[in-house]
């Protein structure tokens, strides 16, 4: 057996659908990320499928081959040992603007080829070349909260799994001004991007979707690769009869007690359309309970409520991660809510945004300078840190309380955070 420690090559390929050049390349690759996942082989359909969609979304995906001797017996060396895919989104930075920004997902390593930088080394190399395209922004949702922050990645925003009592405990401070309507899940083919669109421009946060959500909505295609005949979907109207919000959901079956529906997808591009999808679901009858896994934290159904304890959410967790590439675009692309000038040491474990910046706001407007090493500053930061507060989701004064921020004029953790504020709060609907 050779020497298996050190060699692979690093191979970039676009994702195609079936009948194209490099299918096989790409479907061996899918099949690897469903190992490193502990997933079930796919079925040729199923990779199919995935493929299909990774397509539209232009994804690229790469791949850690072997390229020394492989083991007998083993993986053949058209296997990758690991994988990493990107495709680029926009993501809301507040006050309907967008910034687009490198998606990171489909980050596995082989088991036995683990713990020998494969995963530095693919993930330095993408982000160096993203800043070298002119990406600002790079943004995943983490397996695991101890991976990442090495690579200058900072915890954004939040979601929460919540549980709530449809009896008739429920009732909601609610006058409807809309209506809901029940209809053919596959509506949601076409109206789910156009709701989507609306929630998008509307929530700081939110990261465009994936060609897949659509199809998960709709039941065309579930997390199982086939189509899901449960998926259920109710549409929002608003008072000039758009749609302007719906609900995709499943009723978990008889066994399950108290019976139960799962939201699999709730989208609202106002208050009344979120308000009054939450008294559909209610409303549903032989259902005593509503699940739903991606909740906002900051939510205003409890508030809503006559009695805010029908829901039960015991489950909080960090959503979207984000990582600054280039310090001066990220920063120049945010509108501040309040003006002010803070000069920011920031640090960066792969160099990328190292240095002394001047962020100046007038108007709202930001100017930001590259200033002389050394400069007194203000805050010094990882940019780990500077990407969690800059959606507003996070608060500057708690990351100094927690020694992530270290504030050297008094009360500039505070202006930070007045300056970062955003119009309502952070939440991403998009995992990828
Ligand atoms: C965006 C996403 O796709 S999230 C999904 C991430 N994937 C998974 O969780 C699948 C299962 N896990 C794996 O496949 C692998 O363990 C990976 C991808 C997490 C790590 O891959 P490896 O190639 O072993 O990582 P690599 O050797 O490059 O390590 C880089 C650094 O991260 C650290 N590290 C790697 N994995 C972990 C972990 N799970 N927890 C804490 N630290 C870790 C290493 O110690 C190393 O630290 P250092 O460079 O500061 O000394």
């Amino acid at each position: 057996m050779g020497d298996l420690s050190g060699n692979y090559e690093i191979r970039r390929f676009g994702a195609v659908p079936k009948g194209n050049d490099g299918y096989e390349e790409a479907a061996t690759w899918s099949r690897a990320v469903s190992f490193g996942f502990h997933e079930s082989t796919r079925t040729p359909e199923h990779v199919e499928k995935a493929l299909a969609t990774y397509a539209v979304d232009g994804r690229v995906l790469t791949g850690a081959y072997q390229t020394g001797s492989v083991a007998p017996g083993s993986l053949p060396a058209e296997v990758p040992v690991a994988t990493f895919a990107t495709l680029r989104k926009t993501l809301n930075i507040g006050f309907g603007r967008t910034l687009e920004t490198q998606l990171v997902t489909s980050v596995t390593v082989r088991t036995s080829h683990r713990r020998r930088g494969l995963l530095r080394r693919m993930m330095s190399e993408d982000l160096r070349l993203a800043k070298e395209d002119g990406v600002a922004m790079a943004a995943l949702t983490a397996s695991e909260g101890s991976i990442y922050g090495r690579f200058g990645y900072g915890v954004a925003s939040f979601e929460r799994s919540v549980k709530v009592d449809t009896t008739t405990r429920f009732t909601l401070q609610h006058q409807p001004t809309g209506s809901v309507e029940v209809a053919d899940p596959k509506a949601l083919l076409e109206l789910a991007p156009v709701v989507f669109d609306r929630v998008h421009r509307l929530t700081p946060g939110s990261i465009g979707r994936q060609e897949w959500y659509r199809q998960l909505a709709s039941g065309s295609l579930g997390h199982e690769g086939k189509e899901d005949p449960a998926v259920k979907v109710a549409l929002h109207y608003g008072p000039g009869g758009d749609v302007d919000g719906y609900v995709s959901y499943k009723f978990l079956g008889w066994d399950t007690k108290p019976y139960t529906v799962e939201v699999v997808d709730l989208l609202a591009a106002t208050n009344d359309a979120y308000l009054e999808l939450w008294q559909f679901l209610a409303a549903i009858d032989l259902v005593e309970r509503i699940t739903w896994g991606e909740a906002p934290l900051d939510d205003p159904l409890p508030w809503a409520l006559t009695d805010p304890r029908c829901i039960d959410s015991s489950d909080s967790r960090d959503m979207l991660w984000l990582r600054i590439l280039d310090a001066a675009a990220a920063l120049e692309a945010r509108h501040y809510p309040a003006d002010g000038r803070l000069v920011l040491d920031l640090h960066d474990p792969l160099g990328l945004t190292a240095g002394t910046w001047a962020l100046a706001v007038e108007g709202g407007r930001a100017a930001v300078e590259r200033l002389p090493e050394g400069t007194p500053a203000d805050l010094a930061l990882d940019v780990s840190a500077l990407s969690s507060i800059y959606l507003g989701g996070v608060c500057p004064v708690t990351l100094a309380a927690a020694g992530k921020i270290r504030e050297s004029s008094a009360g500039a953790a505070l202006q930070a955070r007045q300056m970062f504020a955003v119009e309502r709060a952070t939440h991403c609907l998009t995992h990828f």
